[in-house]
């Protein structure tokens, strides 16, 4: 019910009381109770309509954020899901591998473990200056020089010029091969060389030369593989002795122009035997006055570059050095590179076996002009040889026999001698030729012991190792040479490259670990085509691993394979793997992965390799 009295009372007394109550604010104007009902209807509705809104949008909050409790769940589901389906990818993946890991055999992960191994040896730099490799400096193109073949030999066919090689047992690779030429004198060598060669019994030229020659003179990159005293020597100087002479009749050369070309060795005796033999040549040209005298310089260490002051001061045409002292030469300024553009290394593998590479890439850089870049060796392992490739401009390869083969014309004999007893063997064993006769030890000490023992039975001897100074190493190479002493006890240092005349007999008293250094030192008999004997002393202290390779080393030549040796078995055999040879030191008993080469190689990364025992310096 509603009370109505105030609004009645005031409706009776109209205007006077009205304004009043106006002006005091209490004035309230009547509103029927129809209209109010409506308005309260109004209002009622109104309310019930806010909280509709409001119950819905609560709803829809509610709505929402169950959506959104929803969409999280999912996610983390999906999540939680991917991540067990990852990692059970993963652990199948695994086992996957583990069954494959366990179906291969030991030789097939030995393989594996070989490749990663040469993968990683490849990634070295290439043998370029570093000039050249920064400045990206890259020749396509091999030099071209003025030498050409004589028309008929142009003439034959290509079927013709590998038969030829074929004959001679030669294998080539590479784009555009000159053509094998078999005389000297088809090889267009100036006369008073062809006569020299001629009186010294070097009448037909061997393989690695009638192949070998004709490339070096056409200007073209080379690596050349053969067999030890096969006459590498000749084939690398002659092309850097013609190259020489050109240049000095286009216009002679005067102080301070020069050198021509270089040809670098691993060891002071070796580039000084290699200097005599340039020598010999230039001079044997120079003789009847027909052709100038070409100047030639030795650079290695352990001898003064003042008593070389008369070469020094004309110009200089050739220089024979080893690694250490041409830099020093170099840096000082004593010559420049200004118009070098021949680099000859000789037992390249060996170069780069004892840490000479960054030395090369040094001397590399003091050339200015494109270079003809020859490596020669009779031991060249597969990687030196990739590794080589990369570095030349389209370098043809030439190799007779397989590189790391033993020279036919030596009899290898391996006989077991107890430690004890081989310093009384040894004097029965000097028995079997007569002299010269070379022994080898791979320890100073026992070089020295050896000498000694022969000195007090009355063997005139004499004794070659790093540790004799200069003048001591110069003797015995000379005194040996020239016959004033029979027998010759080296170390190392006397295996590689050095050419003795005739010598009837090479004995081994310790056969050194690396197979490489046994084909080299059983190769300073047997040269040029004449025959001559090894005596190898093994026993219990020879590993394993280096029989192997001596075994398949004389199966490969053709040797008599002495009982004891017959025995071992590979253990490579047994896991049904591939016997194939290391392409590391080309030994034929292991893999990469068992290379003893590789070990050493770490041992001289550590160790400083300007030693007196290779001569670097
Ligand atoms: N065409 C030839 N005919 C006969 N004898 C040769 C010929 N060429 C070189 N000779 C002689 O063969 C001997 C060995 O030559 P050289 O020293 O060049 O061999 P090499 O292949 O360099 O051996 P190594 O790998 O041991 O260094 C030398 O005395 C040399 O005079």
């Amino acid at each position: 019910m509603e009370s109505v009295p105030k609004r009645r009372r005031l409706q009776r007394s109209p205007s006077p009381t009205y304004k009043f109550d106006d002006e005091d604010g209490s004035f309230e104007p009547y509103i029927p109770v129809s209209e109010r009902r409506q308005q309260k209807l109004l209002k009622l509705k109104s309310w019930g309509t806010n909280t509709d809104k409001q119950r819905a949008r609560k709803q829809q909050e509610e709505l929402d954020e169950r959506e959104d409790a929803q969409k999280e769940e999912e996610i983390r589901r999906e999540k939680a899901r991917m991540e067990r389906t990852l990692l059970m990818e993963a652990q199948e993946v695994h086992s996957k591998k583990a069954v494959e890991d366990a179906k291969k055999t030991d030789s097939e992960k030995a393989e594996e473990v070989d490749a990663e191994i040469l993968e990683a040896i490849k990634s070295r730099r290439k043998l370029a200056s570093d000039m050249e490799l920064a400045k990206g400096i890259y020749y396509t193109e091999s030099l071209t020089t003025s030498w050409k073949p004589p028309k008929y030999i142009l003439q034959r066919s290509p079927e013709q010029h590998q038969k030829i090689r074929d004959k001679f047992h030669i294998l080539v690779d590479g784009e555009d091969i000159p053509p094998p030429i078999e005389q000297f004198a088809d090889m267009k060598i100036p006369e008073p060389i062809l006569q020299y060669l001629k009186i010294n019994r070097i009448v037909t030229p061997t393989p690695i030369q009638l192949q070998g020659i004709p490339t070096a003179f056409s200007g073209r990159d080379l690596i050349g593989i053969a067999f030890t005293g096969s006459g590498k020597t000749l084939a690398f100087c002659l092309p850097l002795i013609m190259m020489a002479l050109e240049e000095e009749l286009k216009l002679p050369f005067i102080r301070g122009e020069g050198p021509v070309g270089i040809i670098l060795c691993p060891s002071r005796e070796l580039a000084n035997q290699t200097f005599e033999n340039v020598m010999t040549w230039c001079a044997a040209l120079a003789k009847e006055g027909r052709y100038p005298q070409l100047n030639t310089l030795l650079c290695i260490g352990g001898i003064s570059m003042n008593e070389q002051s008369h070469v020094m001061n004309k110009g200089l045409h050739i220089v024979v050095a080893t690694p250490g002292r041409l830099i020093d030469m170099l840096e000082k300024k004593r010559f420049t590179f200004n118009n070098c553009k021949y680099l000859c290394m000789d037992e390249a593998d060996r170069m780069i076996d004892l840490g000479f590479e960054d030395d090369v890439r040094n001397i590399m850089s003091f050339f200015k002009r494109q270079r003809q870049t020859l490596l020669f060796s009779a031991t060249m392992p597969r990687k030196i040889q990739d590794f080589a490739q990369e570095s030349l401009i389209k370098p043809i390869l030439v190799n007779v026999g397989r590189a790391g083969a033993a020279n036919l014309d030596v009899l290898q004999v391996v006989e077991y001698v107890k430690q004890e007893a081989k310093m009384v063997y040894l004097l029965e064993c000097l028995q079997k030729t007569p002299p010269p006769v070379i022994i080898f030890s791979e320890n100073k000490n026992e070089v020295d012991d050896i000498q000694e023992y022969l000195l007090l039975k009355g063997v005139e001897a004499v004794a070659i190792h790093g540790s004799k100074s200069q003048e001591e190493r110069q003797y015995a190479i000379k005194s040996f040479k020239s016959g004033a002493k029979d027998v010759m006890v080296a170390s190392g240092v006397a295996s590689k490259g050095l050419d003795f005349n005739d010598i009837q007999h090479v004995i081994i008293f310790s056969m050194p670990k690396e197979i490489e250094d046994y084909v080299h030192q059983i190769g300073r008999t047997g040269r040029s085509g004449k025959t001559g004997i090894a005596t190898t002393f093994v026993n219990m202290n020879t590993p394993e691993q280096t029989l192997l390779d001596l075994k398949y080393l004389l199966m490969e030549a053709g040797q008599k394979v002495p009982p004891f040796l017959s025995t071992i078995d590979d253990p490579r055999a047994a896991q049904g793997g591939s016997l194939k040879g290391c392409s590391v030191c080309g030994g034929l008993g292991h893999g990469i992965s068992n290379c003893p080469k590789l070990e050493d190689a770490k041992r001289r990364e550590m160790a400083s390799h300007r030693t007196a025992d290779d001569g670097g310096y």
